[in-house]
């Protein structure tokens, strides 16, 4: 296991509000991971200081074992930003020939397939196109820049579903024949359920957890039955939050459930749903732990 970006008790504070408090993260190489959290939750001050845009107060950021000093970059990564710096009249094709002076691995053939899967004319003005097609030029020369580290901040935002859907499947295509380590940001959060292969949630500028998508697809539920019944069911395990209903309890797992288990569920009358990943997320910011 190869790790790609370490970041130890990185700390970054405004004012008196705490941007990131005390994080740690550990990214290995050739994963796909999911950065998510609500708004303010710290997400872009992290994938801006992992780019080497904000220092840290606090902790150290390591890329491919290498410390990040104070206004470093690291070495052969991509930052996709919310939005993408462009000067005056720039257009896609200039700020595309700009981006592939600072790629090694630039694929210019996969840049020109990507134009005309977005449906983006080279030769146009970028403050010509609308919101999201200036989206989709930021996210073609993340994909086309092939970086072993790729960071997007909120690539989808402003695109419509067509377009986010040929975004994840140009994305997990061109992963699959070229792996490299991807950390990407979204509100937009069953759509990364089937792109990301970790996920790591922030609240408040804190690491709420981190964890296997699979094992979220596969250990949260949501269980739902008379009160009593409910909590003995769920006695020594992982519950994320609980609602009452009428006379009865509704409740947010996050346990392996065995052929026992689903059994006494059954005798319970308990009813046992899977979560969504959107699901899951919220009751976990609900639920607070
Ligand atoms: N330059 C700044 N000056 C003051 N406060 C800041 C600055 N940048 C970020 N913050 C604060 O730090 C916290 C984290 O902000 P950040 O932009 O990293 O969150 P985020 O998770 O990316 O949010 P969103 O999803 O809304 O983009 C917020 O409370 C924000 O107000």
């Amino acid at each position: 296991m190869s790790i790609a970006l370490t970041c130890s008790h990185v700390n970054k504070q405004y004012g008196r509000t705490y941007a990131l408090r005390n994080l740690d993260m550990q990214l290995e190489e050739n994963v796909i991971y999911g950065l998510l959290g609500r708004n303010g939750a710290g997400k872009t001050t992290l994938l801006n200081m992992i780019a080497g845009g904000i220092f840290p107060d606090g902790g150290t950021i390591e890329v491919r074992g290498k410390k990040l000093g104070r206004g470093e970059l690291p070495k052969d990564f991509c930052f996709v930003r919310e939005e993408n710096k462009h000067f005056g009249g720039a257009r896609v094709i200039d700020n595309l020939q700009f981006a592939a002076k600072f790629h090694p691995h630039w694929d210019w053939t996969f840049a020109h397939e990507l134009l005309q899967t977005f449906r983006i004319d080279p030769r146009q003005k970028i403050r010509q196109l609308s919101r999201g097609m200036q989206s989709l030029v930021g996210n073609i020369i993340g994909l086309a820049s092939r970086a072993p580290l790729t960071l997007y901040d909120e690539p989808v935002l402003g695109l419509d579903v067509l377009m986010r859907e040929k975004f994840y499947k140009a994305l997990l295509e061109d992963y699959a024949n070229y792996p490299r380590t991807i950390l990407l940001s979204t509100h937009l959060i069953d759509e990364i359920a089937p792109v990301a292969e970790r996920v790591y949630i922030l609240e408040a500028g804190s690491l709420l957890l981190h964890d296997e998508m699979e094992r979220i697809r596969m250990e949260a539920y949501l269980i739902r039955g008379n009160s009593e019944a409910v909590a003995s069911f769920t006695a020594g395990k992982r519950v994320l939050n609980t609602e009452a209903y009428g006379h009865g309890t509704i409740a947010a797992l996050y346990a392996k459930l065995d052929d026992g288990d689903r059994q006494q569920a059954r005798e319970m009358n308990i009813s046992i749903e899977n979560l969504t990943l959107q699901k899951f997320f919220s009751y976990l910011i609900e639920g607070g732990q």
